[in-house]
């Protein structure tokens, strides 16, 4: 991206980042903060703000390479002007703050450290490892597929609309979409704007959701008038789908762990027109109870996230190998515990946001080995590298006996 060579646009980017990478905050969320609070900004400033930030937190790895030192709170001005000084085409401000960035050396040192794939394609070794063991000779073309930006994917909410109207709402406020013909209800726009504001948004004629994400409800074949369970609900993204897939007939119960994202669901619920959801925030007994009463069950699991790492680049240097071991166990105890949530003769979707075998094919082996009431039906691995969006993974089981 071109330099804006203001000085306060790179304090907001050196401040954000400082925040990101020192202060524990989520890239989205720090992006979002900088920008609100400096309403004085025009479209191109943010603009170059925002992908500066997704850039740099993306390429932490290489630009660390190519300074030859990690980065620090100490370090961030020359991080920053490390990253433009690899483009040819860039040109420093002559900012004293840049006085000891030399274009020479950055290159010279960036040719040596690139010659380790893991700093040429910005992931931490550990990170780097897993992928390699767990996808081969895939793992080197996601790990590249993953690093570039996520497109914004629109889902259409067929309870208040359809894709053609939708589209042509959107033309009226010079936002152009393209249909995704092999998506139901996706349409992706073509430029980045801040679709947030439009009234189509806050009217709930769509909602954001990855192209990918886009496949999980409909391969759990839900139908007007079924009794759903969405264990694994969130803030609810799958569960407004499922609820237009039932044409807001029959019942969904949405559930999680954390009562903040079932108010969240909520207030998405209400903005979509989603009248057949009931939220149940998932305490001791609650599962139990539960057995045997639902015709479909989706379990999108918490996971690694090492399917989205385009959408969340800065996932990549907050995971860690304990949490991956420790998600992998809460992975086989929520399919193991709620699996009996279904009626004999239902349904159930295992989903993740990973490609990684490890926390899917594995998963749902393991389950069916212990578990031989249940059948896999089929299951499919989206990968970032063959469709162009994120990677995620779901298996259809059906319950026997
Ligand atoms: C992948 S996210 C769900 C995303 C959501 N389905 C959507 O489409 O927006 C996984 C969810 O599982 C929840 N979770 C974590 N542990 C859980 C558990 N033991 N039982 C149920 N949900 C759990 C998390 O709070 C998180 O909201």
């Amino acid at each position: 991206m071109k330099i804006l060579p203001y000085k306060n646009l790179f304090i907001g980017i050196t401040g954000t980042l400082n925040n990101i990478f020192f202060e524990g905050k989520y890239a989205d969320k720090e992006v979002e903060r900088t920008l609100k609070s400096n309403k004085q900004w025009g479209a191109k400033d943010r603009a170059f703000i925002a992908e500066t930030v997704y850039d740099l937190v993306r390429w932490k790895r290489l630009v660390e390479g190519a300074m030859a030192r990690p980065l620090s709170p100490d370090t961030l001005w020359e991080f920053v002007g490390t990253w433009f000084a690899l483009d040819p085409e860039e040109k420093l401000p002559m900012w004293e703050e840049f006085a000891r960035i030399n274009h020479k050396e950055i290159l010279k040192r960036h040719h040596q450290s690139a010659k380790n794939p893991a700093v040429a394609e910005s992931y931490p070794d550990w990170m780097f490892e897993v992928g390699k063991a767990e996808l081969g000779d895939r793992w080197l073309e996601e790990a590249q597929a993953m690093n570039i930006p996520a497109p914004t994917v629109l889902r259409v909410n067929s309870l208040k609309t359809d894709r053609k109207e939708l589209q042509k709402l959107l033309k009226q406020r010079q936002i152009k979409t393209k249909v995704l013909s092999k998506y139901q209800d996706a349409l992706e726009l073509e430029e980045k704007t801040n679709i947030f504001r439009t009234d189509e948004f806050q009217n709930g004629f769509f909602e954001v959701q990855d192209a990918g994400s886009q496949m999980i409800a409909p391969f759990l074949r839900v139908e007007p008038g079924m009794r759903v369970v969405d264990a694994c609900a969130g803030a609810g993204g799958k569960t407004l789908h499922l609820a237009s897939l039932m044409n807001n007939k029959g019942q969904i119960i949405a559930m999680d762990i954390h009562e903040w994202k079932l108010k969240e669901l909520k207030r998405r619920a209400s903005r979509n027109d989603v009248q057949n959801v009931q939220t149940r925030l998932i305490e001791a007994k609650t599962i139990k109870k539960m057995a045997n009463s639902a015709d479909r069950l989706l379990i999108d699991a918490p996971c690694s996230g090492f399917g989205v790492l385009r959408r969340n680049p800065d996932a990549k240097w907050k995971l860690d190998q304990p949490f991956l071991d420790r998600i992998r166990e809460t992975q086989a105890m929520i399919l193991n515990d709620y699996a009996k949530i279904i009626k004999v003769g239902g349904l159930m979707v295992y989903a993740t946001c990973s490609i990684l075998p490890s926390e899917n094919q594995e998963q749902v082996e393991k389950f069916l080995a212990n578990n031989e009431n249940y059948k896999l039906i089929n299951d499919k691995t989206y990968y970032p590298s063959e469709n162009g969006y994120d990677g995620f993974y779901m298996a259809l089981i059906e319950r026997v006996s």
